[in-house]
């Protein structure tokens, strides 16, 4: 049963009208024992916050009656930054098993990028590329190009370069302040786009200006259909209108909201029946595909153009999708967001519906001798459609059905506030552990959603506790409770760490494993019902960027590769490989930064007796750290940056004749090389054991 306070500001979802009318009561009007029972599921929205609606703040409310049991869910729909009070609250439900949904998805290129991954979308996308360089300019091949930050919001940094001449640059700056630059030469735009190297995409322009010159993009608001499936309900259909003169269609910046009957009439060639129905179709399938992706999101806002063929292009994925646009559409959206909460929350796969009479008899009952509820009867509407109501089916079916959802796997967003469910258990505390579970927190994941088990030593897991938070496991069969399970323990333990989860893991479970040349045939062996795959990250994961190669079996659903793709994006950036790949990887990604390290050792060493040791290690980090940035802002090709330094006659080129002559450069290839066959031995020995353990792999 649910009833709420109006403005819909804190919903309460609980199985029996008894239950409810206490729970609002309790809550409410501020009378009556609190409830033994805990709600099913309650809402925090975005106008409960405390100064938006005065006595009826929900958040206020929700937070002073402390004593009340705290729902099995809480669905938050809160546009971050969060205030510290809704942190405090969240925090606080985490604490007390709530499962909480919504927050923000993790920033729209990693969105895109894993969207791209499921392969499934394809056609919705639009074409992008990462700036990188200025031949990406060189080599775009549309007329124009979109220039994005890689994050960000409103609009900022959000500018069109058209590539022909005049040679335009129109759009916002990073600050947000709107501008139009022409430049005389292709050469002074491409020198102007040098500062966004690295840290933007170039998108396809999409003609979205209306014939009266205004920018415009259509967002559609979308809810979870139902707790335990990834169907999206399709709330509202918003045309966004920004100013004439401006390119992007922001409301920040003045915009107007529209529904799309109004956009129609004003642009019947734009807003056509035919473009609305292709927009709906494509919004419930990428809809669709979000929501498999981010389990807990449940509402979110997709932005979309449209091509000069009409068809739709998604630009965006916001996870917390702002209300202005929403609220000039009509006082009854937040009603209809609220009904369909009833199905999510309390039924989740088939709900039931009961007539609002009963709705309206049982709010009449709680609100009995309720002052509170009197005011606000008097100067509000009631907002809510006569069909709102809808009767709890029990929650165990529903728990059943939302775990078969988990099992196909997806990913969790690094949201604002920390998961409330384990999401990552170590197994195994050492070295190449710590350097990723440091790197996960820095990214804002919850260390206490981090489980971590070691074989030994009590004291390291104690440590890692201190340090980042962590939640240490004593027995190793507990680590089951995450869904993702990082195996770093060494290659010659992996069968003994693996036999207390052999029967544990099932096809919930994904085992990532990180031992240099654990085969993946091996790991299935030893934990038949899990999802499996390697990862081979380097210790730069510590400070978010690793170099991180991933295999995964051939059968494995995408969403599962979405999953784990995620956790090392992380951490730096991880890529995608075949497993024979994964020796090489492990040489290159997991062993270089210690060849790389040596060799600035020994360089070191070349400076003896002329510099003082602690200047010459200065000297050579910010040297290296230089040379990495550089490369990495300017991909040219490496000879090409040799030959930059390198003047003919000079230095470098003596040196570098030293490194060809005595074999120091063919020994880095050979180490490289060296480090792989001793991935590839490994592989052969786990291999031999397992045989001589079980017998040949069937
Ligand atoms: N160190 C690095 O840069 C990288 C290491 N790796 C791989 O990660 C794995 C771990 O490497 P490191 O962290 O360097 O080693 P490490 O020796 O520092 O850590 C291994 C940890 O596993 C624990 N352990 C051993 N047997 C266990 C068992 N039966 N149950 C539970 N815990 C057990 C040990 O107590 C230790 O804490 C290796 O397989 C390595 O190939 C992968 C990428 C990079
Ligand atoms: O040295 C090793 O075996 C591991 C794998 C890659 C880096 N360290």
């Amino acid at each position: 049963m649910l009833l709420l306070p109006s403005p819909p500001a804190l919903a309460i979802v609980t199985r029996t009208l008894g239950e409810y009318v206490s729970a609002f009561r309790h809550i409410l009007c501020r009378s009556g024992p609190a409830p033994k029972r805990r709600a099913d599921a309650v809402l925090l929205a975005a106008n409960a916050r405390p100064n938006a609606g005065g006595k009826l703040a929900g958040l206020t409310l929700w937070g002073e009656a402390a004593f009340f049991p705290p729902p099995r869910r809480a669905y938050v729909s809160l546009a971050p930054p969060l205030q510290r009070k809704e942190r405090q609250l969240l925090f606080r439900l985490k604490r007390s098993g709530t499962e909480l949904f919504g927050g923000p998805l993790p920033n729209k290129t990693t969105v895109h990028e894993l969207l791209v991954r499921t392969g499934e979308a394809d056609d919705l996308l639009p074409y992008r590329r990462p700036l990188t360089s200025l031949r990406d300019l060189e080599e775009w091949p549309f007329p124009a190009a979109v220039v994005k930050p890689r994050a960000g919001s409103r609009g900022r940094g959000v500018r069109l370069a058209t590539l022909s001449p005049p040679y335009l640059l129109w759009g916002q700056d990073a600050h947000g302040l709107s501008f139009r630059t022409a430049y005389q030469r292709r050469e002074d735009l491409f020198a102007a786009l040098v500062p966004d190297l690295g840290g933007t995409f170039l998108e396809e322009p999409l003609p979205l200006l209306t014939p009266d010159g205004r920018p415009y993009d259509v967002r559609v608001f979308l809810l979870r259909e139902a707790a335990c499936a990834d169907r999206p309900y399709l709330l509202a259909v918003v045309v966004r209108l920004g100013l004439r003169g401006r390119f992007t269609a922001n409301l920040h910046t003045g915009g107007t909201p529209l529904s799309f009957r109004e956009f129609a009439r004003r642009y019947p060639d734009l807003g056509t029946a035919e473009r609305k129905e292709r927009l709906r179709k494509a919004a419930v399938r990428v809809g669709a595909l979000v929501f498999r992706l981010f389990p807990r999101a449940w509402e979110v806002g997709l932005d979309f153009g449209f091509r000069a063929t009409g068809e739709p292009v998604l630009l965006e994925v916001n996870g917390t999708p702002g209300r202005t646009s929403l609220r000039a559409l009509g006082a009854d959206l937040p009603a209809r967001r609220l009904t369909r909460l009833l199905r999510l929350g309390l039924s989740p796969c088939a709900a039931e519906r009961y007539p609002g009479s009963v709705v309206g008899k049982a709010r009449a009952r709680a609100g009995r001798g309720c002052p509170l509820l009197r005011g606000l009867s008097a100067r509000t509407k009631d907002p809510y459609p006569r069909e709102t109501g809808t009767i709890a089916q029990t929650a165990a079916g529903g728990r059943e059905r939302a775990s078969k959802g988990r099992e196909e796997g997806a990913v969790v967003g690094p949201w604002s506030y920390r998961e409330p469910l384990a999401e990552v258990g170590f197994l195994g505390a050492g070295r190449i552990a710590e350097a990723l579970i440091a790197g996960l927190v820095a990214s804002g994941t919850d260390g206490g959603s981090i489980l971590v088990a070691n074989r030994t030593r009590a004291e390291r897991l104690d440590e890692l506790a201190g340090r980042y938070g962590v939640r240490p496991v004593r027995n190793v069969s507990d680590l089951a409770r995450a869904p993702l399970i990082v195996l770093a323990v060494k290659p010659k333990d992996v069968p003994e760490a693996l036999s207390p989860l052999r029967d544990l893991l099932g096809p919930e479970h994904v085992l990532v494993s990180l031992a240099a040349g654990v085969p993946l045939a091996a790991l299935t062996r030893l934990v038949p019902k899990a999802a499996v795959a390697r990862a081979m990250p380097n210790t730069a994961a510590q400070v978010r960027a690793s170099a991180t190669g991933i295999a995964f079996p051939a059968e494995t659903p995408s969403a599962v590769r979405g999953r784990v793709l995620d956790l090392f994006s992380r951490v730096g950036s991880a890529v995608e490989v075949e497993e024979r790949a994964m020796d090489a990887v492990t040489a290159l990604a997991g062993s270089g930064p210690a060849f790389l390290y040596a060799a600035l050792e020994a360089m070191v060493q070349g400076t003896e007796g002329a510099l003082a040791p602690e200047v010459a290690l200065r000297l050579a980090r910010q040297m290296f750290a230089g040379a990495a940035r550089l490369w990495e802002v300017d991909p040219a090709p490496l000879a090409e940056h040799i030959r930059r330094i390198a003047s003919p006659g000079g230095t470098t080129e003596r040196g570098l004749a030293v490194l060809r002559e005595t074999g120091a450069l063919s020994a880095f290839s050979r180490a490289v090389a060296a480090a792989a066959e001793r991935a590839a031995e490994i592989s052969a020995d786990v291999v031999r054991f397992l045989e001589g353990k079980d017998g040949p792999a069937p």
